[in-house]
């Protein structure tokens, strides 16, 4: 449980785009969990849907995601509003949260990369660290688990980041929540009240942070959290976003 209020499994209020801000995760949010990260299936004019959501807010619309930001970039072909990657340390629009990499980030990758081929699982790379996926291979997680726990210790520039049947090396210090902190001092987002939608344990202080700031989280999907409100997928928030069709 990440929050001591009880977790509310009730849908949240229609957006109002005059007075709101929004902040939306992309995997698990935006698009459905797949077998592998690059088997997402993005809905087709999502871009589009993204841009108009973007105009009707006047900019106050940003995707933050866990993904490396090029790749984000890539899903979202088409959509050229603000983007913030690795779980906050990249962005597209405003000031790079991150200056650089983290000193080893080579000796780290190369580790992960290793245990996972050792293992058999799949690695990730990703732009300020890599992650080791084992939704093949449930079992695996434990070990999963301790290998990169082991790695973090060793690496003081990183943290670890556990995600949906996977467990990252991201850069230590960046944050969702630091991330919509920075995003909404920018102009666009002055005066508005911050709602973030997102489904993961890298959502969390960002769902939380949106609820002491005036406006609230969405939990999509199943599971305790501290948002304020829930949606069961990403169908329900195409429909909340009035994304459809
Ligand atoms: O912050 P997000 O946009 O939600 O990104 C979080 C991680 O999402 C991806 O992994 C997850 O989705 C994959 C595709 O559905 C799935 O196969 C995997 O099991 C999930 O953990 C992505 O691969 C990571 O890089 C992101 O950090």
């Amino acid at each position: 449980m990440t929050s001591d209020r009880p977790f509310s499994a009730s849908a949240p209020p229609a957006p109002d785009f005059a007075r709101a801000s929004l902040f939306l995760d992309f995997d698990g949010t935006l698009v459905g969990i797949a077998p592998r990260p690059d088997a997402v299936v993005v809905p087709p004019g999502l871009a589009t849907h993204l841009r108009r959501l973007s105009d009707a807010l006047e900019g106050a619309l940003a995707i933050v995601s866990g993904r490396s930001l090029p790749e984000l970039a890539r899903f979202l072909d088409g959509f050229d509003g603000l983007l913030v990657g690795s779980h906050g340390a990249e962005a597209r629009g405003m000031a790079p949260p991150l200056a650089h990499a983290p000193e080893g980030i080579g000796a780290v990758q190369a580790a992960l990369s290793a245990f996972a081929a050792r293992e058999g699982l799949l690695y990730e790379p990703k732009t300020l660290g890599g992650a080791v996926h084992f939704r093949d291979r449930p079992a695996a997680g434990a070990a999963v688990a301790a290998f990169v726990d082991t790695l973090a210790a060793a690496s003081p520039g990183f943290a670890v980041q556990p995600a949906k049947m996977a467990f990252e090396l991201k850069p230590a210090g960046a944050s969702k929540d630091r991330a919509l902190t920075a995003l909404s001092a920018l102009p666009a987002f002055a005066g508005r009240a911050p709602v973030f939608l997102g489904d993961d344990a890298t959502d969390e202080p960002a769902l939380a942070w949106a609820g002491t700031q005036g406006g609230f989280g969405i939990k999509v999907g199943p599971g305790d959290s501290a948002a304020r409100y829930r949606l069961p997928d990403p169908q329900a928030v195409a429909r909340w976003l009035g994304m459809e069709g």
